[in-house]
Order: C-alpha cells, then sequence, then structure tokens
C-alpha cells in the first residue's frame, strides 16, 4: 500500500523533525522558530557563530536540556512521527534511543568493559555474561576501538587516550542501541589524527545510524557531513536556522548570502 499520509511520510524520510520549534531558558529565547527535517541515516552538521543556539537545538533532540532549569521547548520536535515533548514520553527512554556524545570524551571511572556493560544493565539487561561480553565486544567494534583494548578490557577508561576514551564513549552509546548518535564537538579536545579517526568512524556508523553533530571547524562540516544546518543569532541575541541544504550545496553555492559570508570567513 503507498502511504499518502504527509506526516507519516516525512516520518519516514526524517529521522527527528522540528516544527517552528522555539527554545527557551527562563524568560531568554535562545532559537526561534525552527523548522528543519534530519535525514535518516546520514551524518547532518550544525555549524554558526558562538551562541547561535547549536548545542540548545542539539540537546532538544533527546530532552536533555529537561535538566536545565528553566529550560522549555515550544513547537514540535518529531521523532518517528511522535513529539518527544507529549507528556506521555518518558524522558529516559528518549536518550536510550537517541544518545549523545559530548565534547570532552567523559568516561566514567570504570573498566573499559563496565563502561559498556554500565549503560545496557541500568537498562534492565536480561542477558547472561557471555551474552554481556558479546554486547561489549560488538560495541567497542561499532566504536573502532576493539582492536586498541581488547587485551586490557579490565583496565580503566581513564587510562586511554583522548581519541581513544572518545571512541569509548562512542561505543558507550552504541551499547544501549540507539537510533540516533548526536555529537556535540567531539573532537575538539582531539588531536588531528584522533579526530580524523571519529570521522572515519562517523562514516562507518551513518549505515546504521543517524547522526547530528555540532562543529566549530568549518572544514569538518565540509568533509564529514551530508547535510548542513547554518545558525545565526537575530537581532535579539535568539537563534535562527538561517539555511539547510547538502554540504556541498551550503559550501558550494549557498543560498543566503550570510551562509555565503560566514563560511568565506567573513565573520563569526
Ligand atoms: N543553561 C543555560 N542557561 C541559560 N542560558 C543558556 C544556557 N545554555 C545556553 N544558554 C544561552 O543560549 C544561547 C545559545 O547557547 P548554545 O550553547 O546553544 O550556543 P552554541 O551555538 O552551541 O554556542 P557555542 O558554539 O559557543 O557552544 C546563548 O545565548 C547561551 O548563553
Amino acid at each position: 500500500m503507498t502511504t499518502t499520509n504527509p506526516a507519516t511520510m516525512s516520518a519516514e524520510r526524517f529521522a527527528l523533525e522540528t516544527r517552528n520549534m522555539h527554545i527557551y531558558y527562563s524568560a531568554f529565547r535562545a532559537v526561534k522558530d525552527v523548522s528543519f527535517g534530519v535525514e535518516r541515516n546520514k551524518i547532518t552538521a550544525l555549524i554558526g557563530p558562538s551562541g547561535c543556539g547549536k548545542s540548545t537545538v542539539l540537546r532538544s533532540f533527546n530532552r536533555m536540556n529537561d535538566l536545565v532549569p528553566g529550560a522549555r521547548v515550544e513547537g514540535d520536535v518529531l521523532f518517528r512521527g511522535q513529539n518527544l515533548y507529549a507528556p506521555d514520553v518518558d524522558a529516559v527512554q528518549v536518550r536510550r534511543r537517541i544518545g549523545m556524545v559530548f565534547q570532552k570524551p567523559n568516561p566514567f571511572p570504570k573498566s573499559i568493559y563496565d563502561n559498556i556493560a554500565f549503560g545496557p544493565k541500568i537498562n534492565g539487561w536480561k542477558g547472561n555474561k557471555g551474552e554481556m561480553d558479546e554486547l561489549v565486544e560488538r560495541s567497542l567494534r561499532g566504536a573502532s576501538l576493539w582492536d586498541d583494548v581488547k587485551d586490557k578490557l579490565q583496565q580503566s577508561g581513564l587510562s586511554l587516550s583522548g581519541g581513544q576514551q572518545q571512541r569509548l564513549c562512542i561505543a558507550r552509546a552504541l551499547a544501549v542501541e540507539p537510533e540516533i548518535i548526536l555529537m556535540d564537538e567531539p573532537c575538539s579536545a582531539l588531536d588531528p589524527i584522533s579526530t580524523l579517526r571519529i570521522e572515519e568512524l562517523m562514516f562507518e556508523l551513518r549505515q546504521h545510524y543517524t547522526i547530528v553533530i555540532v562543529t566549530h571547524n568549518m572544514q569538518q562540516a565540509a568533509r564529514a557531513s551530508d547535510y548542513t544546518a547554518f545558525f545565526l543569532m537575530d537581532a535579539d541575541r535568539a537563534g535562527q536556522l538561517v539555511e539547510y541544504d547538502h554540504t556541498e550545496q551550503i559550501f558550494q553555492n549557498p543560498k543566503d548570502s550570510r551562509t555565503e559570508q560566514y563560511i568565506s570567513g567573513r565573520f563569526g
């Protein structure tokens, strides 16, 4: 049967969709009237000058803003066609299906193995030890870290290099089998080689997951994303979406002159 309902069609195409989304911190409107769809199994980069609301938008995608007193979202944020902010939606379940990797690698002060096993366990993991071993291996392989750590799974996650710690955090996110991975400047604390490794990893992960990344690094957005959303503050300091398109289009032939000025380094 062909689907003709526009809401269902957009849920099939988009992993996430915002419609007239406004985000406030108490009385301050940080993000104004943002509407766009995040394509499934693609990498979408959010770019724009400091303070334009990139992280705020990213955090709205898995209800991380709920943890900030005074923060509130208006409008719709749809995940599989369902409003993430509907009263019957459990934010903890949302965060299981929409994982997050932060700017600074933040492994738990536990063994490498337990860093991975922790999430599934608190989510009510029912398997046996052998199955957990498999899940740990699969997650570490998924984050391209298995070969580095397979002989030292009981060592502390904090003993790894910065780039390895970030891949451990990605493995930890994968362990709870999310559909979407949000990354907030995941490479800003890493050296160029570790950065490239994470970018290669993102390309691999794209086969199975949808990725949204906030980055300050324009080269990174240009080389490592499929779609780019460019945000800018208006006169009231509220972040607005200026342009959203294929990354190639944004970087080679942007429609809005402000995008052109930003990517050519004339402001921000
Ligand atoms: N917890 C908070 N409480 C109050 N205001 C906040 C909070 N977090 C962010 N803001 C404000 O919301 C606006 C958007 O911030 P946000 O961190 O989303 O921007 P950004 O584009 O990610 O910036 P940067 O690139 O510097 O990380 C800014 O004016 C910021 O001061």
